[in-house]
């Protein structure tokens, strides 16, 4: 055999005979092996085994006081492996022959011929080789399973493999924690036929099937099921079919991957606030979402929501999160605007189309270009500006008032009513092609009474807010003072809680709002309770909400229209400070205005 210099084959020679030896170095190192290292006795011999690492032992069956079969057990006692060949002489073939008991290559008689003794040699190494070379292939085998367990392990999703008779091979760990407690019979060594009997979690059976008879890959196919505890839970599966790396294929292996995880973090990231809006309830954190997603899409939406729900905030949240955020909000309130001038404040006019257009101008609808249109109150709107509408939502564009060229524009349409749209399309009060064009997504803002939760954040941030305004050192609210907030019943809502504490504070004196500082209703807790515990809407399409007066009312006991004027009377004519004064929001106060048919300039303000 050609051996290469460059690789070392060590051997060690032990004999007692020094001439016999050296003999054996020079055939061996003539033949390329090396290094040949001798040892004259058993001691010798050990110490050498200890010190280093050799490929073959050719020993003496003689040694001085041991014996060559010693060397042979000391050699496994210290577990080492090389072939050990054993020399010997007559009488002791038979004691040569027993050391091939205890684990000797071969041994070879003295006289030793070169030939044999190179020959026995070449053999025991090959076969060492052979050997060492398996024992390697193994090792790495062995690596290589520790370092795919490691690589399952440590990965979150499911990962199982079946063969064709739907037989569980293997399963990671995150497989077996997340179907132990689904079905337990998903398990390695099970089938799964017999598993899926009779259950829901067997959710990817079919597809399973579907590519063993097909040898085609399904991905990411996401589901969702109810697990017996009555979990939701959405799944995203990927099966491939299992090839042997030779082109056959025999099996399949599935990777569940488990999104309600996913769902349920992006659910759990609880926020206090958005943008403006506070409120850490389940209901808020829905309407939140539900912004950041509407937010990033250009469709129409329609926000409902009673009375100071924070629609105009919502609005502002939503617009906050779009694309157009650096362009225009453009807020119309619909009912705050004459209906003769709603057109022309909508669409805009050109010089002299009418009476008093004196020149042109830009309609609200031009002024959002590239941004967002705010339509508050829509389902105040006539019938007329209806049909306009509609048409602008259908084509993009529009004809100014006494303009016949029409102008294109990009806007986004947000509309908010506190008033039920639906009805008022049964009524035939309102189109239904244009509720829908309106409509495409919906947000509803729960009312204040269905998430009192949040009434003692809110009202920390309105007592924060206007002390602040006020340079008042209010800090804070005695415990039963927020027991009454938290069990009124808020029909005016936040606008109505927002009102509340700013009255307290600007009649606390001291650092904490006590009882006594609010409002009479809410310290009696009697007002609003019946009309607001009921139903939330009331006939005529409206949603419900008390109008009576939140603080001690001056104008209790009157009738609407008397009360409106007289609020009036003492805002000198304000709109707002009266609505403010009759707690009711100032759409509703315009709305009663018109309904009532109250002209201002008869009266004297
Ligand atoms: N979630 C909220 N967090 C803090 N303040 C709020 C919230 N919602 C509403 N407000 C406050 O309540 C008042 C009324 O809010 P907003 O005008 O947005 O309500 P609205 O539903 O549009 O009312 P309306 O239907 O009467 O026009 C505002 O002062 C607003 O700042």
């Amino acid at each position: 055999m050609e051996n290469n210099p460059a690789v070392e084959i060590p051997i060690l020679v032990v004999d007692d005979e020094e001439s016999l030896r050296h003999t054996f170095k020079i055939f061996l190192k003539r033949e390329g092996y090396g290094p040949i290292i001798l040892a004259s006795n058993f001691e010798e011999a050990v110490g050498e085994l200890t010190t280093r690492s050799f490929d073959l032992v050719i020993s003496d069956i003689v040694l001085g006081g041991n014996s060559g079969i010693d060397l042979l057990k000391r050699i496994r006692e210290l577990n080492i492996t090389c072939p050990v060949i054993m020399v010997t002489g007559y009488p002791h073939v038979d004691t040569a022959s027993e050391a091939l008991r205890f684990g000797a290559f071969d041994y070879i008689q003295k006289p030793v011929e070169k030939d044999q003794l190179l020959k026995t040699s070449r053999l025991a190494l090959q076969q060492y080789k052979l050997q060492h070379e398996k024992q390697k292939a193994e090792e790495e085998k062995d690596h290589y399973r520790a370092y795919l367990d490691t690589l399952l392990r440590s990965v979150s999703d499911s990962i199982i493999t079946i063969d064709q008779d739907l037989n569980i091979i293997k399963m990671n760990q995150a497989a077996r924690s997340f179907f132990s407690p689904l079905n337990p019979a998903i398990n390695e060594g099970g089938n799964l036929s017999v598993a899926c009997a009779d259950k829901n979690s067997c959710f990817f059976k079919e597809d399973a099937e579907k590519v063993l008879r097909s040898g085609i890959e399904i991905k990411e196919h996401r589901i969702e099921f109810t697990t017996e505890t009555m979990d939701r839970k959405v799944i995203s599966i990927c099966i491939s079919p299992l090839e042997d790396g030779r082109g056959s294929f025999h099996g399949v292996v599935i990777v569940i991957r488990d999104m309600t995880c996913l769902i349920e973090s992006a659910s759990s990231k609880l926020r206090s606030s958005f943008h403006r809006m506070i409120g850490a309830s389940p209901a808020m954190q829905t309407v939140y979402t539900m912004i950041e997603n509407v937010g990033k899409v250009d469709s129409a939406v329609l926000i409902t929501g009673e009375s100071g729900t924070g629609k105009e905030l919502a609005t502002e949240a939503l617009h906050l999160e779009s694309h157009r955020k650096n362009r225009p909000l453009v807020k119309v309130d619909c009912t705050a605007i004459p209906e003769n001038l709603l057109e022309s404040e909508l669409f805009g006019h050109k010089k002299g189309s009418f009476t008093g257009a004196d020149q042109d101008r830009m309609g609200r609808i031009l002024q959002a270009d590239g941004g967002t249109l705010f339509l508050d109150e829509i389902g105040d709107i006539p019938p007329m500006m209806q049909l306009r509408l509609l048409r602008f939502l259908q084509e993009k564009t529009f004809y100014p008032v006494g303009r016949d060229t029409s102008i294109q524009v990009d806007v986004r349409i947000i509309a908010a009513t506190n008033v039920n749209l639906r009805e008022k399309v049964q009524q035939g009060k309102f189109r239904e092609d244009l509720y829908f064009r309106l409509r495409v997504i919906d947000i509803i803002l729960p009312p204040l009474r269905e998430r009192a939760g949040d009434i003692p954040l809110l009202a920390n941030n309105f007592i924060q807010h206007y002390s602040r305004k006020m340079g008042k050192p209010v800090s804070g609210i005695s415990d039963q003072a927020m027991t009454l907030l938290t069990n009124y019943t808020w029909p005016g809502n936040i606008r109505e809680l927002e009102h509340v504490i700013e009255r307290s504070c600007v009649l606390c004196n001291g650092s904490t709002i006590a009882s006594e500082q609010l409002p009479i209703e809410i310290q009696n807790q009697t007002t609003f309770q019946d009309t607001t515990t009921s139903s939330p809407l009331r006939q005529g399409g409206e949603l419900q909400h008390s109008e009576k007066p939140l603080f001690s009312d001056p104008f209790q006991g009157n009738s609407p229209e008397s009360r409106i004027i007289a609020a009036l009377k003492k805002s000198g004519g304000n709109k707002a400070k009266a609505a403010r004064l009759l707690s009711i929001d100032r759409s509703t106060l315009y709305r009663k205005l018109r309904e009532m048919k109250i002209d201002l300039s008869t009266f004297d303000l």
